[in-house]
């Protein structure tokens, strides 16, 4: 899984056309999403993480835990993003992954927003600048190396 973490002061989305076959079902309020004072967490689920999901999420939480910690804010939003890895893992695995990948910051006490899976977007992203503002990470199931 790859991930590019943003600190802003918003990220807000619109949801334009579906960009897979069968996107995820999603309610009118939906369409629209804002965050301010947020984390946004811009992720690719790769081919890799299709050998254990469960460990890959739990490493994922664990690494957007720390940098919240140090950026200093508890709100995070988990933007599917499929432009950060040429080998992404299947639609249906990538989906559950961002899932759990919410439920469990919701879990640990965060505030979380999930923009919907499988449809282009427009955004708006004001990232705040500072030396911790843009960061990535890359998590593997043990065992896998990161190509
Ligand atoms: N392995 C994967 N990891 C993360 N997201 C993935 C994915 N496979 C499919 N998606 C979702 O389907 C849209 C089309 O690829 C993707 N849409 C996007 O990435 C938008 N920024 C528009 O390009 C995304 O919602």
């Amino acid at each position: 899984m790859r991930m590019l973490l943003i600190h802003s002061d918003y990220l807000e989305y619109e949801v334009r056309d579906k960009a897979l076959k069968n996107p995820e079902p999603i309610s009118d309020e939906q369409r629209r999403g804002r965050l301010e004072e947020v984390l946004a967490v811009f992720t690719s689920v790769e081919k890799v993480d299709e050998t254990n999901p469960d460990e890959v999420v739990e490493k994922a939480v664990a690494e957007i835990k720390d940098v919240a910690s140090q950026v200093k804010t508890n709100r995070v939003f988990v933007y599917p993003f499929a432009h950060l890895s040429s080998e992404l893992a299947r639609p249906d695995v990538a989906l559950k992954v961002l899932q759990k990948v919410e439920e469990r910051l919701k879990e640990e006490g965060f505030e979380v927003k999930r923009a919907p899976f499988g449809y282009y977007k427009a955004f708006k992203l004001s990232c705040k600048g500072h030396p911790l503002a843009e960061l990535s990470r890359t998590v593997v199931p043990s065992g896998e190396v990161v190509s």
